[in-house]
């Protein structure tokens, strides 16, 4: 256990939010220091971190805020932000210490990094690459962050861009699928907590990489972990690889 330290949650009475309201009840090292809703005010004086699982929108209302009192550092889980809401994180964290992750398991943090190194070794002109994910009814977004994560691996693997090969989601007459596209794919059913498979496929094999989340609270741990890492952080835009220790500096 690290020192004591002092954590707000953001979205606390969400799914998330009250899975990491257990975790840090739990532990002995933190004390809840705020939770807040939609609409809520809290006094983030109080906070070294906030834990935040609420929307893109709250997210980024919430690193504005954190910049203009000059803290605290942030946990930043919530997925489905635009690409002008990435550029807010990226501009928050210039003055603020931020682990964002589209998923906080060690699973997938590992997952990634086998993406990444099998669609190096395989030949685009010979294998396309899939990513397929199911959630829950209840999830508002997709493709969900982990699978966009996931591409993004793949897409760094081949050394390209994910915004230039992302493929259009299939529909009607589409046509044959173009080579080097990396597709997505998403179900949503029942109360799935998060599947997320990359495919690869020639015309010979197929390989499948997987992860299933079994409990939402596999998540909860991962980001109470990121906020003890973050607290004392400079500045700068991290991610649970950085908290795991996979990316060195
Ligand atoms: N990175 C990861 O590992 C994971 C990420 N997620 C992501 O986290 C997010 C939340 O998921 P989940 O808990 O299932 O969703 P929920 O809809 O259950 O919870 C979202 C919560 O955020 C609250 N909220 C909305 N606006 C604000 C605001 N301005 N300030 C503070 N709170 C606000 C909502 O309050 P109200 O109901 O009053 O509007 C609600 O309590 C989603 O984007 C999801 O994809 C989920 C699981 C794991
Ligand atoms: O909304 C969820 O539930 C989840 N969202 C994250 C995502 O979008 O990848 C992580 C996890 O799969 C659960």
């Amino acid at each position: 256990m690290s020192a004591l330290f002092h954590a707000g949650i953001s979205g606390a009475r969400g799914r998330m939010g009250r899975a990491v309201s257990q975790v840090l009840d739990a532990r002995d090292d933190v004390v809840v220091a705020a939770r807040f809703d939609w609409g809520e005010t809290a006094d983030l004086s109080l906070c070294d971190v906030v834990i935040d699982f609420s929307t893109p929108e709250a997210s980024v209302a919430l690193a504005k805020t954190c910049v203009e009192r000059g803290g605290p550092a942030l946990v930043i889980g919530s997925t489905g932000f635009t690409p002008e809401q990435d550029a807010e994180i990226e501009a928050a964290a210039r003055t603020l210490a931020i682990v964002r992750s589209g998923n906080f398991s060690l699973g997938v943090n590992i997952l990634i990094g086998l993406v990444e190194h099998a669609a190096q070794r395989l030949d685009p002109r010979d294998w396309d690459i899939e990513v397929l994910e199911a959630h829950h009814r209840r999830k508002v977004d997709a493709p969900s962050g982990t699978a966009l994560m996931l591409g993004e691996a793949a897409a760094n693997g081949r050394g390209v861009d994910l915004k230039t090969v992302r493929a259009a989601p299939y529909d009607g007459i589409h046509g044959e699928r173009e080579t080097g596209r990396i597709g997505f794919a998403s179900l949503r059913a029942g109360g799935i907590v998060g599947e997320h498979t990359v495919l690869f496929a020639s015309e010979d094999e197929t390989l499948t990489l997987s992860h299933s989340a079994i409990d939402r609270s596999l998540f909860a741990k991962g980001a109470v972990a990121a906020a003890a890492w973050v607290r004392t952080r400079r500045p700068g835009l991290y991610d649970m690889q950085d908290v795991l220790g996979f990316r060195q500096a």
